[in-house]
């Protein structure tokens, strides 16, 4: 590990907490694929991928976003750099609405091309991302000359050699004229890091960057983000579908990890909190399926749910989207969402959106639902 990574406390000193990208109450919906005849008798059905969310991401920030599969990471992380629209709320960069920007509408502060630079992506399978029949230089020479026209060709490509150093391709002459499949999956990854970093970019969005790689890879290549993020100056949001390597980042890093439940972030703050201490029970799920976060986990036989059927994201349930499954859940439940509260964009919180934290919410008062243990816990048990 590199000192420019000492200590947790340090980097969250150094911290310069000038917000980069603000997300306020964005929602994200899409028209769920029908087959023709269903789409002949029935009307389009409208999948709510994200759902009122609102988040700050501060220069030098590492997000991790966790949650079971189809919770709308991907779509909220897309939402975030800004290659996703949102069907309401807003996105804005640097205090520029980013849609504004694409659309010419109204007085643009910051070119809608200087925003794409600024928010970068690495896709979970970089080999993909790759054109099979370019080799390395020619891949990533293409996004400088679009987006800097102005550097020579000799400054592009000492440009790029350095940063191939930089990840540990050496020579890096060598490794520039090799195609995507002469490289290993790692090496793919990592060319993929460069063309973002190519950039300079304010936010990369690291969608499972690690999960195809074999696990002694995984560490290697979180160390090396986690070293390059320092370096750059650059936030990273992770999105994750293992609570173990998103306690890695956040926590060598000094993040904040959210965990998301059908389009909603249902608790937010840093990883000590919410994965060591989590307040949210769709939290504790989690950190139940994950064994060497729960030391319970042995034990348990069953998870802490009362189903294990995920709702459908078409028509989530009423009130509070878990109470279908979660194992406190009362009448109130049913009628009321939880508020994830006013702070909880922002770094350096913990909030988590469940009635159980609030001592005084008429829950305590109202009915267990059934399967739910009525003395399941006392008032203000969730409590910090
Ligand atoms: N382009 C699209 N058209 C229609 N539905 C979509 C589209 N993209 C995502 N969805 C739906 O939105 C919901 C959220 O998807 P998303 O990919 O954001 O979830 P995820 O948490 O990233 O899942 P995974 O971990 O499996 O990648 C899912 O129900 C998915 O089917």
């Amino acid at each position: 590990m590199s000192d420019q990574r000492n200590s947790t406390e340090s980097q969250t000193a150094d911290r310069d907490n000038e917000t980069v990208v603000s997300l306020e109450d964005v929602s994200v919906n899409f028209e769920k694929e029908q087959g023709f005849v269903d789409s002949l008798f029935n009307d389009a059905q409208r999948v709510r991928a994200v759902d009122g969310v609102s988040i700050d991401i501060p220069e030098n920030e590492v997000l991790a976003l966790v949650g079971e599969s189809g919770c709308g990471k991907t779509t909220l992380g897309k939402t975030i750099i800004g290659v996703q629209r949102p069907t309401s709320g807003t996105v804005t960069y640097r205090g520029q609405d980013v849609w504004n920007a694409k659309d010419g509408n109204g007085d643009v502060r910051i070119p809608y091309g200087d925003i794409r630079k600024a928010l970068q992506i690495i896709h979970q399978d970089p080999g993909a991302a790759l054109n099979p029949n370019r080799k390395v230089l020619t891949s990533l020479e293409a996004p400088l000359k679009r987006w800097n026209s102005e550097m020579s060709p000799e400054d592009r490509r000492a440009r790029i050699f350095a940063l191939l150093d930089r990840v540990g391709m050496q020579p890096p002459q060598e490794y520039a004229h090799r195609y995507p499949h002469q490289l290993s999956g790692g090496e793919q990854q990592r060319v993929a890091l460069v063309r973002a970093l190519l950039m300079n970019p304010d936010v990369i969005l690291a969608d499972e960057a690690v999960s195809a790689l074999d696990v002694s890879l995984r560490v290697e290549t979180m160390d090396l983000l986690l070293e390059l993020q320092a370096q750059f100056n650059t936030s990273f949001v992770f999105i994750s579908h293992t609570l173990s390597n998103a306690r890695y980042l956040t926590e060598k890093a000094g993040g904040r990890v959210a965990i998301m439940y059908l389009g909603e972030i249902v608790e937010i703050g840093p990883p000590k909190k919410v994965l060591r201490d989590p307040k949210h029970p769709y939290s504790k799920v989690l950190r139940w399926a994950t064994a060497d976060l729960d030391p319970s986990h042995q034990e348990l036989t069953d998870p802490p749910v009362r189903s294990i059927d995920i709702p459908d994201p078409v028509n989530p349930p009423s009130g509070c989207h878990f109470h279908t499954r979660c194992p406190e859940a009362r009448e109130a439940c049913t009628t009321e969402a939880p508020e994830l509260g006013d702070e909880a964009g922002q770094p350096g919180t913990h909030c988590a959106g469940c009635h159980r934290t609030d001592p005084d919410h008429e829950y305590w008062d109202s009915d267990p639902l059934d399967g739910v243990e009525a003395e399941f816990a006392p008032r203000g048990e969730s409590d910090d």
